[in-house]
């Protein structure tokens, strides 16, 4: 059996965060496990309320993890604070953990702060250097490297300036772009755009989760890099596709079984 684990915040509504890792790891034919950093009281209308989880719990459940089962890939997602931020890298090193996928989550879609300003440095400097996948949407990479990303120039800018931070490989999402849905894939050499049209939608929930969840499941089924990218992109555009209205807000993106493997993007289940 392929394994991945999630390390991220909770999301009480079930459509970002921890949950929606753990759909996208099932819907993509991978075990899924999991690592609360932060629990968020949030809805498909916002976040009204956020308790980070002490450190020495957050290690106790990596190497709860780490000192059981082989972990095929790890997710990296809400860290809120720099202390939470040096604890999970720190343990990561420690377990030797292989095909590291860092969400650099920042700002929930209606507005919260998901991860501190003052931790964003701690990201930069103790996770990215053993990130293999670094999946900044336009504003995470803009308050990465400091200047503003919206356009295909400077997202390439943008990727080089987080590739020598270093993570092995960096996707500028453009899922804020205006036009199709274009991010950019970067491996320190050449750039490769994986495009496909926007869809009309509000209810994209979740999106950023589910998308590098789904590359942490394809490397943890040992696709190469660029494919693991490809068949994620496949997946969010499905699981956008068939988003649905739930709540009063942004509803959340669909991950049911029967859908991605008839979209072909379902591997087996070794
Ligand atoms: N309306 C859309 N139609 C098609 N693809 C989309 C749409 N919105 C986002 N995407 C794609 O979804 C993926 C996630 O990108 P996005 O930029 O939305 O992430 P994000 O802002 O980090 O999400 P979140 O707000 O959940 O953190 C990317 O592959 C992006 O191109
Ligand atoms: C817990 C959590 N993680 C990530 C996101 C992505 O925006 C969110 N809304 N909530």
């Amino acid at each position: 059996m392929k394994t991945a684990l999630t390390i991220a915040g909770s999301d009480s509504s079930g459509g970002a965060g921890i949950q929606a890792d753990l759909k996208t790891f099932s819907a993509l034919g991978v075990f899924g496990m999991s690592v609360i950093t932060a629990i968020t009281a949030q809805n498909t209308c916002g976040v009204t309320n956020i308790r980070e989880l002490d450190e020495e719990i957050i290690a106790d459940q990596i190497a709860a993890v780490y000192d059981d089962i082989p972990v095929g890939a790890v997710k990296v997602g809400m860290l809120s604070s720099a202390e939470i931020t040096r604890v999970v890298a720190g343990a990561l090193v420690k377990h030797g953990a292989a095909n590291v996928v860092v969400d650099p989550v920042m700002v929930a879609k209606s507005g919260s702060r998901l991860l501190k300003v003052e931790a964003v440095e701690a990201l930069i400097q103790f996770l990215f250097p053993i990130a293999d996948v670094v999946t900044p949407n336009l504003h995470e990479a803009a308050e990465i490297v400091g200047f503003p990303v919206g356009n295909r120039a400077s997202m390439e800018r943008a990727a080089i300036a987080i590739k020598a931070m270093g993570p092995k490989y960096v996707v500028v999402k453009g899922g804020h772009l205006p036009g199709a849905a274009c991010d950019l894939f970067y491996d320190g050499k050449e750039f490769a755009y994986l495009t496909n049209e926007r869809i009309e939608t509000k209810h994209t929930h979740g999106t950023g989760c589910t998308f590098s969840s789904a590359i942490a499941a394809g490397l943890a089924k040992r696709m190469p890099v660029f494919e693991a990218v490809a068949v994620a992109k496949r997946y969010i555009t499905v699981a956008i596709s068939h988003g649905f209205s739930l709540g009063k807000g942004v509803g959340p993106t669909h991950h049911f079984y029967e859908l991605y493997s008839q979209a072909g993007v379902v591997g087996d289940g070794e």
